[in-house]
């Protein structure tokens, strides 16, 4: 939208039709005195720098699109060398229209950022058809639409294999699967102790998880992102940040407190204000000495960025002043004053602001490399980074269904340290704005109700209940699906008050288990743990319900699969299964319909290989059907079928 419809702003065209019109409306209402009075106060870039950073902040902000997972490369590859291409020449309404580039600092250039107006989108044929594949792509979960700069903290958090996938989302968990997923929904800055067995394969006396990674993805003002919530243009205030303080600071400390030994936190806002960033930062390390803030200047060579603050000037409500130190703004106002702007000395620079490094924290401007403000810092504790981790990390098999050990601390000293963090933020925070935090996750003090060592207030979730190994359902699901012995049948829950096998089971890795056994999962608030794997399929007249595999666990049902009970197919039965909702089993060609006849009804799995005749894949594609009596179901989603079948999904290969 930015570019082409600044070019013909300012030729001072007539807009052409309502999507220009609009931009142009908007762009007239992207000013705020408040602001940027405060902001150059501040010196966040240079004086000269000002007007590029406003003007930067005005214009429409880019589509990014980061991918995942392992069509990755492939994805990337029809990317570059099919849509670039055919998007490369596209003038529409005489204005040439500029192709998708690659984000120059995204690894691997595994990430791509496009600006185009919606109209375009819609009614140029080159750029249909790629937001067609986009849209596809999406849904299917090779690729998310994200703010460029919204990429950037799980970049420095330098996740390991054997490190815990906590920063997944229950909406993104039905897309990747992970048998190491928990979610929990409860107030980060008094986040509470979860308990672990020291021996998590034997149970027992237990001490308290500690996190290898965390990312304190905090609330903020969110004026960084001025350039898609245009909202934020005309209600900035100060009091937008220096509120969120108290709250962000709270935040970090306890990630602190739940590190464990050689571990990270990568902490960071979408806002601009050195309030909710240098100044939580630099007021946490100095109630942690023992953190400090990691030089990542070599990390991301591409990304442009500038380094974090040693001085800026808070100001309350009336912003016409600026104080330098706390004391100055306390001798201006009366004591009721200052709590009701919400300022603290933290709000202020430390006097040793030298010694904390903060240059070592990253500004992300709008202005460049077209993306959001934002803003990064990376702590860990000092004598950690060189000491080589403990032979206790948990081996993965590349299922992640294996995790045998975890960073701990003594039970009592951790807890004890959890309970005094949750009276006292309760004490706090009533005074504080919690930003969008939904109502049930407040502080019950802020509900007004207190249920101390409890989730209390509306948190409704159904039991975690793991199933004896021996439990008949999961017996005739290994022996219906060939599951080998490896299968760890122990680890299968359901979710639902009686605790019966009735309609979906979850699996989830070793330490997911030792986790939700040793804890109560309303005290925890336990949202979604594990992943769905199977799930019972009511079959036709003559045959009995049984468990299917869903298709986006087979990743991790697959290696527990004897290989010989895969049934290879061609082209043509490819073709019959997405063509019909359910086609008899007597229409497929030979071999595939002798190898179909021979099995039982129910669940199995059919492969495509990757160098089958007449398609188009990237790789072998495995996929789940369902034999009922008479006909053949392959149980993957309408729209998946669909776009295979029009050609237009790159995940399931094309028919040609
Ligand atoms: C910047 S957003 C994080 C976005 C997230 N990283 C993502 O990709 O979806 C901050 C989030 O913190 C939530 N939040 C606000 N107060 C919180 C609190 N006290 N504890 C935990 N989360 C909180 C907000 O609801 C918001 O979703």
């Amino acid at each position: 939208m930015g570019r082409n419809n600044k070019r013909g702003g300012r030729r001072g065209n007539k807009p052409r039709d309502d999507t220009y019109r609009t931009d142009l409306v908007e762009k007239s209402m992207m000013h705020n005195e408040r602001f940027t009075t405060y902001y150059q106060t501040q010196k966040i870039v240079p004086e000269e720098e000002w007007d590029v950073l406003l003007e930067s902040l005005r214009t429409p902000l880019p589509h990014d699109l980061p991918r995942r997972r392992q069509t990755a490369q492939s994805l990337n590859a029809t990317v570059r060398d099919t849509h670039v291409p055919t998007l490369s020449n596209v003038v529409f309404e005489e204005q040439p229209i500029p192709p998708p580039v690659q984000i120059p600092w995204y690894p691997d250039g595994l990430a791509w950022q496009f600006n185009v107006p919606k109209k375009v989108l819609r009614k140029s044929p080159e750029f249909k058809e790629f937001h067609s594949f986009l849209v596809f792509e999406t849904e299917v979960g090779n690729i998310s639409r994200q703010e460029a700069v919204s990429m950037l903290p799980p970049l420095f958090m330098e996740v390991e294999p054997h490190h815990k996938r906590t920063h997944l989302l229950i909406h993104q968990s039905a897309r990747l699967p992970s048998p190491a997923l928990m979610v929990t929904n409860l107030d980060a800055s008094i986040y509470p102790g979860i308990k672990i067995p020291i021996n998590i394969n034997k149970g027992g006396r237990t001490e308290t998880l500690l996190f290898d990674r965390i990312l304190c993805d905090v609330p903020c003002s969110g004026d960084g992102t001025m350039r898609k919530n245009l909202g934020i243009w005309k209600t900035w205030q100060p009091n937008d940040g220096n509120g969120l303080h108290g709250l962000q600071l709270r935040i970090l400390q306890r990630a602190m407190k739940m590190l464990a030994p050689q571990g990270r936190i990568v902490y960071s806002t979408c806002s601009l204000n050195p309030v909710e960033n240098e100044a939580v930062v630099a007021c946490a390390l100095k109630s942690n000495p023992e953190f400090h803030l990691v030089d990542v200047s070599a990390k991301l060579p591409s990304l442009q960025r500038r380094p974090g603050l040693t001085s800026w000037r808070p100001t309350d409500k009336s912003i016409a002043t600026t104080y330098d130190t706390y004391d100055t703004f306390m001798r201006t106002c009366t004591e009721g004053d200052a709590v009701k702007a919400k300022m603290t000395p933290g709000h202020w620079p430390p006097a040793d602001v030298e010694a904390l490094n903060l240059p070592r924290c990253i500004r992300i401007y709008p202005h460049l490399q077209d993306t959001g403000g934002f803003f990064v810092a990376v702590l860990e504790r000092t004598g950690d980074a060189v000491e080589p981790a403990p032979s206790k990390k948990p081996r993965l098999d590349g299922t992640g269904m294996d995790a045998t050990n975890v960073g701990v601390k003594s039970e009592e000293a951790e807890n004890v340290e959890a309970d005094k963090t949750e009276v006292k933020a309760n004490a706090e925070e009533t005074e504080v704005k919690v930003g969008a935090l939904p109502k049930a996750l407040l502080p019950q003090a802020a509900q007004g109700k207190k249920k101390k060592g409890e989730g209390g207030g509306s948190f409704k979730e159904n039991p975690y209940t793991f199933l004896s190994p021996d439990d008949p359902t999961i017996a005739s699901c290994v022996e219906r699906l060939h599951l080998t012995a490896a299968f760890p049948s122990s680890n299968v829950l359901v979710r639902n008050p009686a605790g019966d096998a009735a309609r979906s089971l979850y699996i989830t890795n070793a330490l997911v288990k030792a986790v939700i056994e040793a804890n109560d999962y309303n005290r925890i608030r336990l949202t979604f743990a594990g992943t769905k794997v199977f799930t019972k399929q009511e079959a036709g007249r003559g045959v009995d319900a049984q468990f299917r595999v869903l298709g986006e666990a087979l990743p991790l049902v697959l290696p527990y699969t004897d290989p010989s009970t895969i049934i290879d197919a061609d082209v043509e039965v490819l073709r019959i299964l997405v063509a019909g909702a359910y086609p008899l089993c007597n229409v497929f060609p030979e071999p595939f319909c002798g190898l179909l006849s021979a099995r039982p009804t129910g669940s199995h799995i059919v492969r495509f290989p990757q160098t089958l005749e007449g398609a188009a894949l990237s790789h072998d594609l495995i996929l789940p059907i369902w034999k009922s009596n008479v006909s053949l179901t392959l149980m993957i989603d309408k729209k998946a079928k669909r776009h295979h079948v029009a050609g237009e999904g790159e995940t399931l290969g094309r028919i040609r």
